[in-house]
């Protein structure tokens, strides 16, 4: 099996797979999310994997979903998204929502290997593995209210940041850093930029002694709790709400074809414009 956008690397029963497209800050473009989901559903069957790993190659983890760059165009002209908001929600709820969904409930530990920008799509990702692992110049943030939608669709903050954290850093779209993200239980823990791949992989072959029956269950109770707790229908329902958000981002132009039309660094102009001085 060969992928165009990912690394795929096996250290004994570790395996990693490796999003690489550092060109573009490793951007989340539909070819990438459909060949990680396939890639994670063949480490699902691959018996003899234990743990997996998540990275991005470079020097940041994801800036997100692909606002345009080349690839993501003319891939968009051979899938063109289906006409209509039923076309829409179909597009957005399988690949971002159903996706991240699955990606959650790999019945393997999953580890998020972070450094750089992690940004909305990037932090969704991350989210959806069991830990994380960050580098000390991680940086994460949900910007979505900067160009009128909520958040992003696979929306876990408040259960990752706490619901007091969660608002203000949607309100504001500000950066957090990985010290913050430390303090708030969003990563496990921060170790120095140089060490981030040598101290993710120890601590996957560590885990990947243990017996992989009782490491899938171990997994299933903590995500039984997280359900139990209403954690699964309340994605769903954040999901619904992003959608919500559609038409009036149509209004302010950030969605559908007016945003289309526009060059990836017009789009992020949005997302990154200064708030005031607290801002980064
Ligand atoms: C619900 C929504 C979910 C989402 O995930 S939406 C996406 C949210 N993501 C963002 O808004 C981040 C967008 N990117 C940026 O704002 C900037 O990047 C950064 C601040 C992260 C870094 O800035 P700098 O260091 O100056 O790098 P650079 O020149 O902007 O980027 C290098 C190349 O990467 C491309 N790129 C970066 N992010 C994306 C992206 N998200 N989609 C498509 N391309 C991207 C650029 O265009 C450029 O490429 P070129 O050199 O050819 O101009």
């Amino acid at each position: 099996m060969t992928y165009t956008t990912l690394l795929w690397e096996r250290f004994g029963a570790v395996l990693r797979i490796t999003a690489n497209r550092p060109e573009v800050l490793n951007a989340q473009s539909r070819v990438l999310l459909t060949e990680l989901d396939a890639a994670l559903q063949r480490a699902v069957d691959e018996t003899d994997v234990k743990v997996v790993i998540i990275a991005g190659a470079g020097k940041h983890f994801s800036a997100g979903h692909d606002l345009g760059s080349p690839q993501e165009m003319e891939d968009q002209k051979r899938h063109p998204v289906a006409p209509g908001f039923e076309g829409e929600y179909r597009r957005l709820s399988a690949l971002y929502l159903e996706t991240c969904l699955r990606w959650r409930d790999v019945p393997k530990p999953t580890i998020a290997q972070v450094q750089g920008y992690c940004i909305m799509g990037g932090l969704m990702l991350a989210s959806c593995c069991d830990l994380i692992i960050a580098a000390d110049d991680a940086l994460f943030a949900d910007r979505a209210v900067r160009w009128g939608g909520a958040h992003v669709q696979y929306f876990s903050m408040p259960w990752d940041l706490g619901p007091r954290k969660a608002k203000e850093y949607l309100f504001t779209g500000e950066f957090f850093t990985a010290a913050q993200a430390e303090a708030m239980g969003l990563v496990n823990r921060v170790v120095p930029r140089a060490a981030l791949e040598a101290q993710t992989l120890e601590l996957a072959q560590r885990i990947a002694v243990n017996d992989a029956y009782a490491l899938r269950m171990a997994k299933r109770s903590v995500n039984e709790t997280l359900d139990a707790q209403g954690q699964r229908a309340a994605l769903e329902n954040a999901f619904k709400n992003y959608m919500l958000t559609i038409p009036t981002r149509i209004e302010h132009g950030t969605y559908g074809n007016a945003a289309r039309e526009r060059s990836p660094k017009e789009r992020f102009a949005v997302l990154n414009r200064k708030l005031g001085a607290a801002d980064t």
